[in-house]
């Protein structure tokens, strides 16, 4: 079980391009993002100078995010949206490209806020369909303080993906499942073998292990010992909010 930091959430004022050289700075040599573009569909010059960001610096990008819409605003996921139907394949197309350039083969794919349509699975499936010919998986998400989100715990995150078949698996981020109230030693035990990727942050706060109450180690051990063999990455802001 190895550790990476997600750029994203941990270094939101640096400059995209920075990021992982400022993670490697801070001694991480593995890391995830969330959809580093402007646009759902970059162009090659964009895609270039993100993926010589991450190999200049000696990092591994194991995960990066599709295009979730504009997030800052709120946006989780454009996949059950007809109208932005051509930007979410834009983002599968350079998504799956850069997991094949650099070796990131999972994605996590939010589905949009409100009841998830039947178009959104069945494009999701489509998706993953996609992504599993390329040796990628999609992930499914749980996510916590996000109004409307239809995904909130492993056995909501479990039950889409059995409709999405090949191609795609359930991201659990232990944080937003404790936030949510699930009892994660128990979605641990019953099922954390099977989780595609995991991601810890501490609560209250999102911050740092240790910065909160969650028994993160205990989890961790538990992971471990149900035979989780995917990578851990750290999804938490760098400092604890108000400090
Ligand atoms: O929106 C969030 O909190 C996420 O974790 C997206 O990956």
């Amino acid at each position: 079980m190895s550790v990476g930091l997600n750029v994203s959430i941990r270094y939101p004022d640096v400059p995209v391009l920075e990021r992982p050289a400022r993670a490697r700075a801070e001694g991480f040599t593995v890391i995830e993002s969330w959809w580093p573009f402007d646009t759902a569909g970059p162009g090659d010059a964009e895609v270039d100078a993100f993926c010589a960001s991450v190999t200049d610096v000696g990092v591994q990008l194991v995960a990066m995010n599709l295009f979730g819409g504009d997030m800052a605003a709120g946006e989780r996921g454009i996949v059950g949206n007809p109208a932005r139907a051509a930007e979410f394949d834009d983002s599968l197309a350079v998504g799956l490209e850069v997991g094949a350039r650099l070796g990131a083969r999972m994605h996590n794919t939010l589905v949009g806020r409100g009841p998830l349509p039947d178009l959104a699975v069945e494009r999701l499936a489509a998706a993953a369909a996609v992504a599993d010919a390329r040796g990628s998986q999609l992930l499914i998400e749980p996510l916590s303080a996000v109004a409307d989100y239809p995904v909130l715990t492993t056995a909501d995150a479990f039950a889409l993906v059995g409709r999405l078949g090949p191609g795609s698996g359930v991201l659990a981020d232990l944080y937003h499942l404790a936030v949510n109230g699930e009892d994660v030693d128990a979605a641990i035990a019953a099922r954390g073998a099977e989780f595609a990727h995991v991601q810890i942050a501490d609560a209250p706060g999102r911050g740092s292990p240790g910065t909160g109450s969650l028994p993160l180690a205990r989890w961790l051990r538990a992971l471990r010992a149900v035979g989780y063999e995917g990578w851990v990455c750290l999804e938490a802001r760098e400092h604890f909010p108000g400090s």
